[in-house]
């Protein structure tokens, strides 16, 4: 399994493992410069053979330390490199120091005056200005020379990233102040950092690289989880493979409450999602005006007449309906509607609530939170997330003038403390939380890219994905890093050009890949 760190756990871990005796801040910063180097070589194998020439700007703390590390690394391998400081060499903490000496026997060190773009020209140009430990905003101008001599036009020179790309906050991907630069690969240390996979960080990294420094750590809560193949092969996830002797009621009755006339085809993508994702039976639930429209593109879904919330109560009598999902094309009256029945029922279906059901609430978020129980789970976008939670909203698309910045998963693990169920927060960097603070994210960034899911109706597939696992017995949050992840991997899986009908179609590709 993959955790996430912030910078704070992250000193903490390596704070713990020089206090042990383990390991000296030396010889971590030695593994560090030398992962640096090793994975430069592995992500460009041609630079592996004769001599190139590579810049190395190094900042004021142990980031520089690690810069002057591999500066040293790379001249040993004969390369020509130029070496400049942001900060008085008098004033590095005692590790870093001890490399800018070790460096200073081999070669110059420039001061950051002297740096402009032509003296920047390299086929290797390596940032180790500022890690993990940036909390203030970069001055202006740093952030400006950063990317002027980062990314003119050399369209040959690699730009390597040591740790964090500078100017960006490790806990929440956020940019502190202006600038900052575009690296094609980042190389991180022990794990990666939450701020890799949220906000700016994906969009300014091609790649991101972890290299063991022989540090280790047990898992809290409070850290977070990349949700990844290992994470939902854990013995506390429900498997989704069906047994031999399996029948359907085994993997429940999932019912999807459809909009009226003309609306129903985000329902019906929801409901061919739970369908496909393994639920036992799926019906959908849908308006007299609607049925004949619904009937005629149907097969294996069902369909029950729902035409007001007493038809709804009537219809949740039947206690083998143990998943519902309201919200995709449903219009938000029907939404006002049948939402609080749902949401009432006595057998305690679990419950997702998506789109119109949410936007419903938008003048009386608090109506919806005073209804919710720890068996739902809500799947917001952007827009849906600033209707129920505009205060939250605010703060997270504020500008942050200090690190560590309040980042999408503060945001969601918020939201989701207030709602009191589980909260999936939709984009590349999908961020799922509990109301406990036990938080995921599922990312689609790096080598995960799913650029194709921007579709319409991708949202409501994904809807139908957790309320399918939902019916099959998943725990709300295990519902939705599920499928969530499932949603990447059929995404991914069809590739360019994709429709959201083609995400259910895809998952049983999907599962032969996965062994089930
Ligand atoms: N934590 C660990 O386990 C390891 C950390 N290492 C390296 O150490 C880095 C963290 O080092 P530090 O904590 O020294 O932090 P950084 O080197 O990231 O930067 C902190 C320094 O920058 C200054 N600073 C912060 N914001 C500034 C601003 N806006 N303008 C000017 N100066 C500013 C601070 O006063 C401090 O001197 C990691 O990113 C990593 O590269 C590695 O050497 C190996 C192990
Ligand atoms: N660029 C992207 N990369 C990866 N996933 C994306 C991207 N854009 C959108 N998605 C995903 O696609 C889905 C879109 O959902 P939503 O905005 O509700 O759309 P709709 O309402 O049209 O169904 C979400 O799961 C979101 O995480
Ligand atoms: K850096």
């Amino acid at each position: 399994m993959t955790e996430l760190l912030t910078s704070a756990q992250m000193r903490q871990i390596e704070q713990a493992a020089i206090d042990s005796g383990a390991v000296t801040g030396l010889e971590l910063m030695e593994r560090a410069g030398a992962g640096v180097v090793e994975a430069i070589l592995a992500e460009w194998p041609e630079l592996g053979q004769g001599a190139h020439r590579a810049v190395v700007l190094c900042g004021p703390g142990n980031n520089g330390g690690d810069g002057f590390v591999v500066a040293r690394l790379l001249q040993e391998r004969g390369w020509d490199v130029g070496v400049f400081l942001y900060g008085d060499a008098e004033k590095l903490p005692p590790d870093a120091r001890v490399n800018y000496e070790l460096w200073r026997k081999m070669g110059a060190v420039s001061s950051w005056e002297d740096l402009n773009a032509e003296q920047t020209t390299a086929d290797l140009f390596i940032d180790a200005v500022f890690g993990t430990g940036l909390t203030r905003p970069l001055p202006e101008e740093l952030g400006r020379e950063l990317i002027m001599t980062a990314t003119p036009d050399k369209t040959t020179t690699k730009v390597v990233a040591v740790d964090m790309p500078s100017g960006l906050c490790a806990d929440s991907g956020k940019m502190l102040g202006g600038g900052g630069d575009f690296s094609d690969l980042v190389v991180s240390f022990h794990s990666a950092k939450v701020g890799h996979y949220l906000d700016r960080s994906y969009q300014r990294c091609n790649s991101l690289v972890v290299k063991d420094i022989g540090l280790d750590h047990v898992f809290d809560e409070s850290q977070v989880h990349l949700v990844d193949q290992a994470r939902l092969s854990d013995d506390s996830f429900p498997g989704i493979s069906k047994r031999k002797f399996d029948h359907k009621y085994t993997h429940g009755h999932a019912l999807i409450l459809s909009g009226g006339f003309g609306k129903t085809g985000a329902a019906r993508l929801a409901a061919r999602g739970a369908l496909r994702i393994g639920a036992g039976l799926v019906t959908l639930g849908v308006p007299g005006a609607a049925q004949m429209e619904v009937a005629t593109r149907i097969t294996a879904l069902m369909l029950t007449r729902v035409e007001d919330a007493s038809n709804l109560a009537e219809v949740l009598e039947d206690r083998r309906l143990n998943a519902l999902c309201l919200g995709p094309g449903m219009g938000v009256e029907r939404a006002r509607d049948l939402v609080p029945v749902a949401l009432a029922a006595r057998h305690g279906p679990r419950v997702v609530l998506d789109a119109d059901a949410l936007t419903a609430y938008a003048d009386c978020p608090e109506t919806l939170f005073a209804m919710l129980h720890a068996n739902c789970v809500l799947t917001p976008h952007g827009g849906e997330f600033a209707r129920l939670f505009p205060d939250i909203a605010e703060r997270l698309n504020k500008e942050p003038t200090r690190g560590p910045a309040y980042s999408k998963v503060d945001a969601t693990r918020d939201a989701a403390a207030r709602a009191g169920c589980v909260v999936l927060f939709k984009g590349p960097d999908t961020v799922i939380a509990h109301p406990s603070g036990a938080c995921s994210i599922n990312a689609a960034v790096y080598d995960r890219e799913a650029p194709w899911l921007a579709t319409a109706g991708s949202g409501d597939v994904l809807a139908g994905f957790i309320t399918g696992l939902l019916a099959r017995g998943f725990a709300p949050k295990q519902a939705a890093e599920t499928g969530a992840w499932l949603h990447v991997e059929a995404a991914r899986s069809f590739g360019p050009g994709l429709v959201a009908e083609d995400l259910p179609e895809e998952l049983p590709k999907v599962f032969r890949r996965l062994g089930l």
